[in-house]
């Protein structure tokens, strides 16, 4: 994702510019106009999304850029989606998201969330869902956290957003999602402050983060695409692990499809602004049926 096509200013996963808040927040009391506002129940409760006939137009409404994308995850499925630069993979998981730049939008279809239309929510109830039960962690790590809270007190707060314990309640369990992403030494990582982390810390601190309120879909745009090679090995472990652990479903976008054969089930294949190819990962990279699928292969060799 190239983050100036988006916005001129980082956003937290909360859609807030970064600067005051912890990056995932939970408003309390909205869980309610959540449920009443699940749409028709999905027809089958495996799936965790379903997206149908997506369409997203950019430059206020100019041009459509995403052309009726159709796909479903399942509970505990990982699957990626791959494409080349501009083939509208992050406006896609954005509009999943909610989370579309200004002069972006979703021009049409259906993003049902295990079974509620997102799509019908207003922006608080869709900000609630997102900051618990879908969870998202974007490229380049510490422009999403805010700079001048330490990571820990970050997690604690939005803990605390999520579950409503006490604080120090909340500092336990910050200390142990700090260990359950990997981190080592949890109680100095948590007096740090995101420019004392390196890359690869800062991704597992929002990966942390983004799986606080135990989310069913953890959304991940190129989140370790600025990482070097061994760090993106390791978290690309993590997030492995943590489907696995968790049953959480996972969306991988990358331009990669080396990625995505490491880590997902699934692979759904963009080109401009089309799906043009999804199944198995193994049947996908075994036999591409599209040129476009082809050529990622090559590139990804
Ligand atoms: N804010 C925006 N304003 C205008 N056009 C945009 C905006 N965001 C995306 N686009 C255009 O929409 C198309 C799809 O962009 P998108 O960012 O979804 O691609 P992508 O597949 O994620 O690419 P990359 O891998 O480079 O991030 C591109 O042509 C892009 O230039």
């Amino acid at each position: 994702m190239s983050r100036s096509q988006l916005s001129d200013r980082p956003v937290t996963s909360d859609g807030a510019a970064a600067t005051g808040r912890p990056a995932i927040v939970a408003e309390p009391g909205a869980a309610s106009a959540v449920a009443s506002a699940a749409g028709p129940a999905s027809s089958d409760a495996a799936t965790v999304l379903r997206v149908e006939d997506l369409r997203v137009t950019v430059g206020g409404g100019r041009a459509e850029a995403v052309h009726g994308v159709s796909f479903e995850i399942r509970r505990g499925e990982t699957v990626g989606l791959v494409g080349e630069s501009g083939s509208g993979k992050t406006l896609t998981c954005r509009a999943v998201l909610g989370l579309l730049a200004p002069g972006c939008e979703r021009s049409g279809g259906r993003i049902d969330f295990d079974g509620t239309d997102l799509t019908a929510l207003g922006r608080r109830a869709w900000d609630t869902i997102r900051g618990t039960r879908i969870g998202a962690v974007f490229q380049d790590p510490a422009s999403y956290l805010n700079p001048s809270l330490t990571v820990g007190r970050q997690l604690t707060e939005t803990v605390r957003a999520h579950t409503g314990l006490s604080r120090a309640a909340a500092r336990a369990r910050a200390l142990e999602l700090f260990a359950a992403v990997g981190l080592r030494d949890v109680e100095t990582v948590y007096h740090r402050y995101p420019h004392e982390l390196s890359g690869g810390m800062a991704q597992r601190a929002l990966i942390a983060i983004a799986i606080s309120g135990d989310p069913d879909l953890l959304v991940a745009d190129e989140a370790t695409s600025s990482l070097d090679a061994l760090v993106q090995a390791e978290v690309l472990e993590l997030l492995r692990r943590l489907t696995a652990e968790r049953g959480l479903a996972l969306l991988l976008v990358t331009h990669d499809l080396a990625v995505v054969a490491e880590v997902c089930d699934k692979v759904l294949v963009m080109y401009r602004g089309d799906l043009v190819e999804q199944g198995p990962t193994a049947e996908v990279v075994a036999a591409p049926r599209h040129a476009h699928t082809r050529a990622l292969l090559e590139a990804s060799r």
